[in-house]
C-alpha cells in the first residue's frame, strides 16, 4: 500500500453542500488521494449547531462550533458557508496563514472578490470557486484557463436552478411561482434567503463573476443591472409560449460600444423571451446553461446541474483536488488576470429587442397612433399583433390587445417609448414589456 503525506482539510459549513463534499470524500477519498499523491485528512467540520440534522451522516468527532481554531494548521480550507461574514473573516484568516481556499460563495466573490484575490496573491495562495457559478458545470476554469487565449465577446446564461425550475414548472405545468419555489427550496436549490433567487441577487453576482473572468475586467455587483422574476404573470408565461417563445433569467455579458464610440462591458440579469429553437429554451428544471461566443472558437455551450447539493459537491472537490495538486507540486498560486480593465456602460447603451404588449381602446386610427409613436423615439417596428376582446354586455367596446414586436434598438429609446405610450388617452395600459434574446 503507498503511503502518502496526508494534507489536512477544514470544512467550514456543513448545509446541502457542505454535507455531501464529507459524503463524497469519505466514499471515493482513497482514489482522490492516488490521484493527487496526497492523502486529504478531513480534519475537522465547523457548524453552527452540532445536533442539527443533515443530508448525510458525518462522525461527531469532526464536528465542532469553532471554525476560527479548526482553520490554523489546515493546508486548505474549504468555505461553504455562504453570505458574506463571517465567511469573507474565515476566508481572509486562512489565507493569511497559508492555506489554499475553496469556496462556493459567489455572494462573497462579487462583492469582495478583488480584496480576497489580491490577498491570496500577497501570500502565494490561491482562491479557488468554480461552484460560485452554475453549480457543478465547469465553467470558471474554461473561462479562466481554456479560453485565455481567446477573445470572449458575449455569455449568455441560465445560471440560477431555483427561477429556472420555478419559469419551467410555470410553462409547463402552471404552477404557481410560490409553489414552484417551495418545492426548490425542500430540494436545496434556493440560497439560505431564497429572496436572493427571485429577485435576481444570485444570478447578478454570477454574472459579475463571469463578465470579469471573460473581459479581464473587475466588475463590481453595483454595476450589474438586475430585474428578478417576481413580476412574471402567467399570462406573460402563456403568451409567450403562443408566441414561440420561453420565458428565462438570463445572465448576459458582453462587449458593447456605445453610442459615443466607448468599447466597454455590459453585465444584466433579467427574465427574457427566448425563442423555442434556442438551445437555451431546452434547458428544464434546475438545470443551468452557459452559452459562450468567443471569436475563434465560436459558439461554446456548458450545460448541467446549476444547484443541488451532490451536484455542486462535484465542483467543489473537483477545486480540492486542484489545490491539493499545488500543494503537492508546490510554486505560487495564479494570480486573476484584470489587465483589459474596460469601462463597465450602463444598461441604456444596450441594444435588443423588444415584446410590448398593451391594452388599448379599439378605435379607427389607433394603429397609427402608436406606430408613430414608436418612429418618433428611434424603435422600428417589426411585428403587431392584434386580439380584440368581446364587447361587455352594456355594448361598451372591449379594449383590443397589441403585441408590438420591435427591431434592435437602444434601452433609453425604448424606455421613452413605454413612458410615452403610457401617457397617450389610446392606451388603456402597457401590460407587459418583455427583451427578446437569443435570436
Ligand atoms: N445549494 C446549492 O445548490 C448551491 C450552493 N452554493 C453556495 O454554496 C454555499 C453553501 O450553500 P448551501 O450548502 O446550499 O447552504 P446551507 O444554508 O444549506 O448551508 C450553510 C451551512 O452553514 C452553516 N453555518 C452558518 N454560519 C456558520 C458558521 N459561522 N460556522 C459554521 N457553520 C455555519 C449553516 O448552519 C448551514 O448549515 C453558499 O455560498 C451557496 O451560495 C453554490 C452553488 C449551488
Ligand atoms: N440558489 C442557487 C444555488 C446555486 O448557485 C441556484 O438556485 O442556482
Ligand atoms: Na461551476
Amino acid at each position: 500500500m503507498i503511503e502518502y503525506r496526508n494534507l489536512r482539510v477544514a470544512l467550514l459549513g456543513a448545509g446541502s453542500v457542505g454535507a455531501q463534499v464529507v459524503a463524497q470524500l469519505q466514499k471515493h477519498g482513497d482514489e482522490l488521494a492516488s490521484r493527487v499523491g496526497a492523502g486529504l485528512e478531513l480534519v475537522g467540520v465547523a457548524v453552527r449547531d452540532i445536533d442539527a440534522p443533515r443530508t448525510a451522516e458525518i462522525p461527531r468527532e469532526l464536528l465542532t462550533t469553532d471554525a476560527e481554531s479548526l482553520i490554523l494548521g489546515a493546508d486548505i480550507v474549504i468555505e461553504l458557508i455562504g453570505g458574506i461574514e463571517p465567511a469573507r473573516t474565515l476566508i481572509m484568516q486562512a489565507l493569511t496563514s497559508g492555506a489554499d481556499v475553496v469556496t462556493a460563495n459567489k455572494a462573497l466573490i462579487a462583492t469582495h472578490g478583488p480584496e480576497l484575490f489580491a490577498m491570496a496573491e500577497q501570500v502565494g495562495a490561491q482562491l479557488y470557486y468554480e461552484a460560485a457559478v452554475a453549480g457543478a458545470i465547469p465553467i470558471i476554469r474554461p473561462l479562466r484557463d481554456s479560453l485565455a487565449g481567446d477573445h470572449v465577446q458575449r455569455i449568455l446564461g441560465i445560471v440560477n436552478g431555483t427561477t429556472n425550475f420555478i419559469l419551467d414548472r410555470m410553462d409547463t405545468e402552471g404552477q404557481s411561482l410560490e409553489d414552484a419555489l417551495a418545492t426548490a427550496t425542500e430540494l436545496g436549490y434556493a440560497e439560505a434567503d431564497p429572496t436572493a433567487d427571485i429577485e435576481a441577487y444570485d444570478a447578478a453576482q454570477k454574472a459579475a463573476i463571469l463578465a470579469s473572468l471573460a473581459f479581464h475586467t473587475t466588475v463590481p455587483i453595483e454595476s450589474v443591472y438586475r430585474e428578478g422574476i417576481t413580476a412574471i404573470t402567467a399570462a406573460q408565461v402563456e403568451a409567450a409560449r403562443s408566441a414561440g417563445y420561453v420565458i428565462k433569467l438570463l445572465a448576459i455579458c458582453e462587449r458593447v460600444t456605445d453610442a459615443e464610440g466607448i468599447d466597454g462591458v455590459s453585465a444584466r440579469v433579467y427574465p427574457a423571451l427566448v425563442p423555442r429553437t434556442h438551445p437555451l429554451a431546452a434547458v428544464h428544471g434546475a438545470k443551468n446553461a452557459v452559452f459562450v461566443e468567443a471569436e475563434a472558437a465560436g459558439d461554446l455551450m456548458f450545460y448541467g446541474a446549476g444547484a443541488g447539493g451532490i451536484e455542486t459537491a462535484s465542483a467543489v472537490l473537483g477545486d480540492l483536488v486542484s489545490a491539493a495538486r499545488r500543494h503537492v507540486v508546490g510554486g505560487p498560486g495564479v494570480a486573476e488576470s484584470t489587465n483589459s480593465d474596460l469601462p463597465i456602460l450602463p444598461i441604456g447603451s444596450v441594444t435588443t429587442r423588444y415584446h410590448i404588449t398593451l391594452l388599448v381602446n379599439d378605435r379607427t386610427g389607433v394603429l397609427a397612433t402608436i406606430a408613430a409613436l414608436f418612429s418618433d423615439h428611434g424603435v422600428s417596428v417589426e411585428t403587431v399583433v392584434q386580439t380584440v376582446g368581446a364587447p361587455s354586455d352594456d355594448g361598451t367596446p372591449a379594449p383590443a390587445t397589441l403585441v408590438i414586436g420591435t427591431h434592435e434598438a437602444s434601452e433609453a429609446a425604448l424606455a421613452a417609448t413605454v413612458t410615452a405610450l403610457s401617457s397617450i388617452d389610446t392606451v388603456r395600459s402597457v401590460t407587459s414589456v418583455l427583451r427578446v434574446e437569443g435570436s
